[in-house]
């Protein structure tokens, strides 16, 4: 990864944020008309206290009711006008960034699902899914809320600075030099205090986490008569909770007594000063409420601009994963009769190792041969290689060295959507997803009709079960649904590879022990299934495969020996006579 110095960082993550205005495009007139009213309505509401200003010199002056009616009249108008410029500004906003952030969603979750594996190797997958929410989310803000309110505090503090000027400039002048400065300051206070009570919280968390892992591990506090030990570290953790707080307070203590000197007098500084140069009481009074709103709208920039700080970041950590390049990946309607697979395979010297570990080898010429419709068993210890070429053979890696080939062409021949979708995996852990069984089923063949849903089953020997629960297929399974048990959901990965009938079926063979009647289920399944196609079997439990045309055995990466179950048991101190020995005297 390139490091960027900070300049060009921050100027890469600006033009990234650039970027998300041509999403805003299509949205351009709503934008634009949000705008208008939001310009609309700022200036409404700079009007108020000038008019107030005038009600108050009206009075006093002459005492006309009719001046006075007509200044409370415009008030009116102008709270009115004010309402609906604001109603139809917060619609405008909400409606663009919605339309907009939705077409950002998809766009992301589309560009991060075409992501290769090895973009997944290195990442946890909360992090990536907080991007498209919480990043999102903060965009979103920025949108509706942020953006906007930024607008409109300029609006407010240009225009009220030039309502000022108008009035008096040397008392714009004087109130300038104070105010401003009085606010930054207590905004700068305000931001240190809050990082002061996040550290608050922090301590009062990690008390807590006391509090929790001894209640849940009471058993081994008391097994280990640590109660003494823990009731210290509680005891520290709380004081210094206790102590960070006292801080805390005489910092808060300091800043309201700030704020009641410094902003309120600075103001009082401004209505002497006024009162000085002898300014009317309603052009005083008009004045004072400006420089209210200028000061508060200073203040209300500084969040906007922490604020705005971090949609950046959001911004740079979305388009982060659309810099990423995807995998050429199509939606397969059908399959052309050029890139149909026949099921021949072959390993030609192939060396692998991680992307995430490159200076450990997983594979290390490894080669080997599958005829169409063999039934081949990838054997050998934990951590052999096993489930590495399987995933070479889909093509979610490409080797280091050598090559794949499919019927006499190399692997890359074949576009990738086209050369997975004839291949079928029924893994030891089968992931359901949180639908119905049918749904589960239907993964493999999403336009699969409700008879072909049920024959799969029943080849899968699933219906038998599948037909007991009241909804049958509908059937809810997940988190929200029922649980399904280790065999049953073997059952339902095996009936969604009949029913996408692949070329090449490759089995992981759970390893953990099904009861005997499942595995008998499962067992005599898988064997319907591999009929006529060409499979793979990764196999723990030598007894499932001795029918195999074909074992490899692999250890440390390589391949050490070949041939049919006869074969192999009569090599000696070979290692498969050793693994067979071992399962079978277990
Ligand atoms: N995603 C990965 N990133 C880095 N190294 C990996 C990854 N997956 C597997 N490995 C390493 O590659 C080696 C081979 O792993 P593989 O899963 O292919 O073995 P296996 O024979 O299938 O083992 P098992 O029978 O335990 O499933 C192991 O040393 C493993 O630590």
């Amino acid at each position: 990864m390139k490091i960027l110095s900070k300049q060009t960082r921050s100027a890469t993550s600006t033009k990234q944020a650039m970027q998300l205005f041509k999403y805003l495009k299509p949205h351009w007139a709503a934008f634009s008309a949000g705008m208008l009213f939001l310009l609309l309505s700022s200036l409404a509401g700079l009007a108020f206290p000038k008019l107030l200003g005038e009600l108050i010199d009206v009075s006093k002056k002459n005492h006309h009711d009719s001046a006075i009616n007509m200044i409370g009249l415009s008030l009116i108008s102008m709270l009115m006008a004010q309402s609906v410029f604001s109603f139809f500004r917060t619609i405008l906003f909400v409606n663009v960034s919605e339309k907009t952030l939705a077409t950002l969603r998809q766009t992301i979750y589309n560009h991060l699902i075409q992501l290769p594996m090895n973009f997944f190797l290195t990442r946890r997958v909360g992090e990536l899914s907080s991007r498209i929410s919480s990043d999102i989310t903060l965009l979103q803000e920025t949108f509706t809320n942020t953006l906007p309110e930024f607008v409109r505090q300029l609006i407010i503090i240009s225009g009220g600075l030039t309502l000022l000027m108008m009035t008096s400039i040397s008392l714009t002048g004087f109130m300038l030099a104070i105010l401003p400065v009085m606010v930054i300051i207590a905004v700068v206070f305000g931001r240190f205090i809050r990082h002061l009570s996040k550290d608050i919280q922090n301590q009062v968390a990690s008390s807590n986490t006391v509090v929790e892992e001894t209640l849940q591990g009471i058993f081994s506090v008391k097994a280990f008569a640590s109660e003494f030990f823990e009731m210290k570290r509680y005891t520290g953790r709380t004081n210094e909770a206790a102590r960070i707080g006292i801080k805390g307070g005489k910092f808060k203590a300091a800043l309201s007594s700030f704020i009641i000197m410094g902003i309120f007098g600075a103001l009082v500084a401004v209505i002497w000063r006024g009162a000085v140069i002898g300014l009317d009481t309603g052009k005083l009074f008009s004045f004072v409420l400006y420089s209210v709103f200028i000061g508060s709208s200073i203040g209300g920039l500084a969040e906007i601009y922490t604020s705005l700080q971090k949609s950046i970041g959001a911004t740079e950590n979305l388009f982060q994963i659309l810099d990423e390049t995807k995998e050429p990946l199509s939606d397969i309607v059908k399959i052309d009769p050029e890139h149909q697979l026949q099921g021949n395979i072959s390993f030609r010297n192939i060396s692998f190792h991680y992307p995430s570990r490159e200076d450990s080898p997983v594979l290390k010429g490894v080669s080997f041969n599958v005829s169409a419709n063999q039934k081949v068993a990838l054997v050998g210890p934990s951590g052999a290689g096993k489930s590495t070429i399987v995933s070479l053979l889909l093509r979610l890696y490409d080797p280091s060295n050598g090559h794949i080939f499919f019927d006499k062409k190399e692997n890359h021949h074949f576009p990738l959507s086209a050369l997975r979708s004839q291949m079928s995996v029924v893994p030891q852990d089968v992931f359901l997803f949180g639908g119905t069984i049918g749904e589960n089923i239907a993964y493999g063949k999403q336009d699969a009709t409700e008879e072909e849903l049920i024959a799969a089953a029943k080849k899968a020997n699933a219906w038998e079960f599948i037909q007991r629960f009241p909804l049958g297929l509908q059937t809810i399974v997940g988190e929200r649904g029922i649980q399904l048990s280790g065999g049953q959901r073997q059952r339902i990965a095996i009936a969604r590879a009949v029913l996408k009938a692949p070329r090449i079926l490759i089995l992981d063979e759970a390893t953990s022990a099904l009861d005997a009647e499942s595995e008998r289920l499962v067992q005599d399944a898988l064997n319907k299934l591999m009929e006529g196609r060409t499979s793979i079997v990764i196999a723990h439990r030598l007894a499932t495969i001795r029918q195999a045309d074909k074992i490899i055995v692999l250890d440390k990466g390589a391949i050490v020996e070949e041939g049919t179950h006869k074969e192999l048991v009569n090599v000696h101190e070979g290692l498969y006579k050793n693994l067979s020995e071992m399962q079978f005297t277990q």
